[in-house]
């Protein structure tokens, strides 16, 4: 997993302060780094529009400039006259070699965004819009210098933000590129060294991204085993039963031994998922609250409170039982509006879905501080799963998984997992992981995705 900072300032202060480097030189990697990526992918003289603003993501533009130019048909396009005193040494610097400054922006095979980086610090006024908007419809092959223009530090976007198919990132990812909004427009992002390597650069953290490789898979190692070695799951079903069919099903082909579909009415169920009126006594690990709908509270209650591993999901985020509940290590699965409820519910906050969304980090913050035990996955574009302080981000979804039956596919998972003996956390992390790698696998047209489809994918992991 990778490292993901709130912010870098304290960073590059500190690459001033115990490393001897200055902003000059911390300024020449960032610059040399997206010379590099051009260099790499583009053959040379293609053309090349920089666009630059007055500070210093500006000044990396013009940095940038002078690397490229007689390799490349370098034009400059300065949005506004530079005004840091980086922007501005950096104008002497490219005003010695002459080159070419446009009036008016065009579309060259390459365009390079480097209008607003980390210092966006109040709303696009029309002239910033417009002129994103213009960058935007052109078909040239956007890069952008340490952030899309547009989005600000806490990850909102402005109405008109700079699409990029590549994001190159200073020193260290940002938590802003990892909103759920972002998704849309940073495209593939990239980290550059900014004269030390990484690591050294990089401090301690509370957010980590996740990788593919921290998705760990339930191989069986043993070879003296039987299918109770592999835990059981009860599903618990209410009034919209499919959702804990799906789930059974999910947590079936992911490796539970056995799985259960608890239900008073009797169900049709494939051969392999068994039904029970009741939790199974040797039940390792309960899923509950996919399509409960209305459900006796004691029952609920009863269930809540068995001794076993649990993940929550959909419906129990609108009860109040839920409260009583949240000093478990349990897994909850909210979807935004859900998490909304139960921060109403835990009176952390009465918010509506925009303001979460507008601050999601935030709220997965306040609610992880209040229950600390409790391991939060919370639904989304990048999907954020966090226990006590430390924060993951799995930014491998997309709009594939974006229909109804994947939640409860979700909830199958990582209770097969939970019934397998993984800690809460793990099973959360490598549950959502295998959702993201099986739709990202599934290689049908985008829209068409059903959740049989997800699991089949799942299994071939
Ligand atoms: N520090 C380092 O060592 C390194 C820094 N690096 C680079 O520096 C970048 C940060 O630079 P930065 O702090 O100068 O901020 P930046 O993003 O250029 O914007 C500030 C300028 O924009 C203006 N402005 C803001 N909002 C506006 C609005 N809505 N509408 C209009 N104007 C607006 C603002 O104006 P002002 O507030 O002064 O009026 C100011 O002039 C960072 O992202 C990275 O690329 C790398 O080279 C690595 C080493
Ligand atoms: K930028």
């Amino acid at each position: 997993m990778q490292k993901i900072f709130d912010e870098v300032n304290s960073l590059d202060k500190r690459c001033y302060e115990e490393f001897f480097l200055n902003e000059d030189i911390l300024m020449e990697h960032a610059a040399s780094s997206i010379c590099s990526y051009i260099e790499d992918i583009f053959e040379e003289n293609k053309s090349v529009l920089i666009v630059c603003g007055s500070g210093n993501n500006g000044a990396d533009g013009l940095a940038l400039a002078r690397l490229l130019y007689k390799k490349f048909d370098v034009s400059l396009y300065l949005a506004s006259a530079p005004k840091s005193p980086m922007a501005k040494l950096q104008y002497k610097r490219v005003k010695t070699l002459n080159i070419k400054e446009v009036d008016e922006p065009f579309e060259a095979d390459i365009l390079v965004d480097c209008l607003f980086g980390t210092g966006l610090n109040k709303p696009l006024d029309e002239k910033y819009l417009t002129l994103i908007d213009t960058l935007n419809s052109y078909n040239s092959f956007n890069i952008a210098c340490d952030i899309p223009s547009g989005i600000n530090h806490f990850g909102q976007i402005s109405s008109s933000t700079f699409e990029a198919d590549v994001t190159i990132t200073m020193g260290a990812l940002k938590t802003s590129l990892f909103s759920d909004f972002s998704k849309d427009y940073v495209g593939e992002i990239i980290v550059s060294n900014l004269g030390v390597q990484r690591e050294i650069y990089e401090t301690q953290t509370n957010k980590f991204l996740l990788d593919e490789s921290d998705m760990k898979l339930p191989f069986r190692n043993k070879k003296n085993s039987h299918k109770g070695s592999y835990g059981h799951l009860n599903v618990v079903a209410g009034c919209k039963k499919g959702a804990g069919i799906i789930a059974a099903k999910a947590a079936f082909g992911f490796g539970a031994g056995l799985v259960s579909v608890v239900c008073h009415e009797n169900l049709d169920l494939p051969y392999h998922i068994m039904q029970t009126h009741f939790i199974s006594e040797n039940c390792t690990a309960i899923a509950i609250g996919m399509g409960l709908g209305k459900y006796e509270t004691d029952e609920i209650r009863k269930i809540l409170n068995k001794k076993v591993a649990k993940i929550v999901d959909a419906d129990l985020f609108y009860d109040d039982l839920i409260c009583e509940v949240l000093d478990q290590e349990i897994v909850l699965t909210p979807h935004p509006k859900e998490f909304v409820s139960l921060l109403k519910l835990c009176e952390i906050a009465d918010i509506s879905v925009q303001e979460l969304q507008n601050n999601r980090f935030l709220y997965v913050e306040k609610f992880c501080k209040k229950y600390p035990n409790v391991v939060l996955l919370l639904k989304g574009a990048n999907v954020i799963i966090a226990q006590n302080e430390k924060i993951y981000v799995n930014s491998f979804g997309s709009a594939v998984l974006s229909k109804g039956g994947s939640g409860d596919v979700l909830s199958g998972l990582i209770g097969s997992l939970l019934a397998q003996g993984y800690k809460p956390l793990e099973a959360a992390i490598s549950a959502s992981l295998a959702h993201a790698m099986g739709a990202r696998n599934y290689k049908k047209n985008n829209y068409s995705l059903i959740p049989s489809d997800l699991v089949e994918e799942i299994r071939k992991l």
